[in-house]
C-alpha cells in the first residue's frame, strides 16, 4: 500500500487511527475552515475533509491521505469551535437539556481516486445549570472541539444519551473508515 497520511493535528483523531494497526504519519493542515452560510451540515463536512485531504496531498504526492472535519448541528445551525467564553456558554446553553447531531465528513484522497463519506450521530444532554457551565468552561476543555464539548472528557458528565458511534462523536468514525480504507485500497 502507499504510505498513509492522517492529515490533522488532532490527537484523538491520531490514538484512534492507531486501532487501525497501519503504519501512518500525521500532516497537519492549516486550510481555512469559514463556511458559506447557506450550506448543509453534509456539504460542509465532506468539503472541509476534502480541502484537508487535499492541501496534504500536496506536499505528499503518491500517498493516500485521510482528511476529517466534525461539527455540531443543533436547530439547523451549525457549531463549530468556540471563538472565546462568551462563544462557548452561548453554545453549551443551547444544547443543555436538547437533542443535537455530531457530523463528520472524512476525505480519503490519492492521486487517482476520491472517497468521500459522512457520519452522524445523535446526542442529548441532560438540562445543565449556568453553573456547571461555568465551571466546565474554566477547565479548558471547551476551546478546540466543535460544539465547545468533548464527550470523551468531563463533558461525558452532561450526556444523557446518545445513537449512532461515539467515536464519530470524538473526531474519527474509525469502524465505517476501516471498511471505507479497505475498499479503497482494493478499488
Ligand atoms: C463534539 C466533539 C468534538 N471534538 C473535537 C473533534 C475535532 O478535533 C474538533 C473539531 O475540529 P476539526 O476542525 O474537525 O478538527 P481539528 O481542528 O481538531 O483537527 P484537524 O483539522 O487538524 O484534523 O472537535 C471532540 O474531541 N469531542 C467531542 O465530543
Amino acid at each position: 500500500m502507499q504510505p498513509l497520511i492522517l492529515a490533522s493535528a488532532s490527537p484523538r483523531r491520531q490514538e484512534l487511527l492507531t486501532l487501525l494497526n497501519l503504519p501512518f504519519t500525521t500532516f497537519p493542515t492549516d486550510v481555512d475552515e469559514t463556511l458559506p452560510d447557506s450550506i448543509s451540515p453534509i456539504e460542509a463536512v465532506q468539503q472541509l475533509a476534502y480541502k484537508k485531504a487535499e492541501a496534504a496531498l500536496q506536499a505528499h504526492n503518491g500517498s493516500i491521505i485521510i482528511g476529517c472535519d466534525t461539527i455540531v448541528v443543533h436547530n439547523n445551525h451549525i457549531l463549530g469551535k468556540p471563538a472565546d467564553r462568551e462563544d462557548a456558554l452561548q453554545m453549551l446553553s443551547q444544547l443543555s437539556n436538547e437533542t443535537h447531531d455530531v457530523y463528520t465528513g472524512v476525505c480519503i484522497l490519492s492521486n487517482q481516486q476520491t472517497l468521500l463519506f459522512y457520519e452522524r450521530t445523535e446526542v442529548t444532554f441532560w438540562e445543565l445549570t449556568q453553573q456547571e457551565i461555568l465551571a466546565y468552561i474554566e477547565s479548558g476543555e471547551p476551546f478546540d472541539k466543535a460544539g465547545s464539548y468533548g464527550i470523551q472528557g468531563k463533558a461525558a458528565l452532561f450526556v444523557k444519551g446518545i445513537r449512532g458511534d461515539y467515536y464519530n462523536v470524538v473526531g474519527l468514525p474509525i469502524s465505517r473508515l476501516q471498511r471505507e480504507l479497505s475498499a479503497f485500497a482494493n478499488s
